[in-house]
């Protein structure tokens, strides 16, 4: 009898992602921990989630933030793209920066969540797809400093 042998590995989808970094007047950034059945469990995130057929990025992070936290976004503009294989996963996420919003953001689905200094973002375990967004925030934060060091000389 003839067996066949499957040898091609199973495929694993890409998953787009829209996430939002929400930021407040004070410079503080918005973050969530997932919950233990998820995927990436019990770590932190910025919020958001996948792109469904038929929706703009920016369409998908209004969606997503509504649903996850309550705000309405009302501008947001990029701050980058990063691929991400995780072992069982692989992610696009589509970063965004929200710069404008609506409403006090808070844990809607029962996730823990807090707003935190972006000094303090590393002392949170985040994916690992996350370290790029954390690096550059902090040196966004950093330059800024520096810059208002220079405006007072
Ligand atoms: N929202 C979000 N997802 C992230 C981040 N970093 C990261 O690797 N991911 C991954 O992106 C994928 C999709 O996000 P998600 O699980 O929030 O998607 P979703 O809101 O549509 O929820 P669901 O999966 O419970 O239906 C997950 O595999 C998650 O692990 C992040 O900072 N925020
Ligand atoms: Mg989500």
């Amino acid at each position: 009898m003839k067996t066949s042998t499957n040898t091609t590995p199973a495929a694993i989808a890409k998953v787009l992602v829209a996430v939002g970094v929400i930021e407040n007047s004070q410079g503080q950034i918005f973050i969530c921990r997932r919950s233990a059945h998820q995927h990436q469990a019990n770590k932190w995130e910025f919020p958001g989630g996948k792109v469904e057929s038929g929706e703009t990025i920016p369409q998908a992070l209004a969606r997503e933030l509504a649903e996850e936290v309550g705000i309405t976004v009302l501008a947001c503009e990029p701050l980058m793209q990063i691929e991400h294989d995780y072992a069982d996963k692989h992610v696009s996420l589509a970063i965004r920066k929200v710069i404008a919003f609506s409403g006090e953001p808070s844990g809607l689905e029962g996730q823990v969540s807090r707003w935190v200094a972006v000094s303090e973002l590393s002392h949170y375990d985040f994916p690992k797809a996350n370290g790029p967004i954390i690096a550059k925030l902090q040196q966004a934060a950093l330059d800024e400093s520096s810059s208002d060091t220079l405006d007072g000389l």
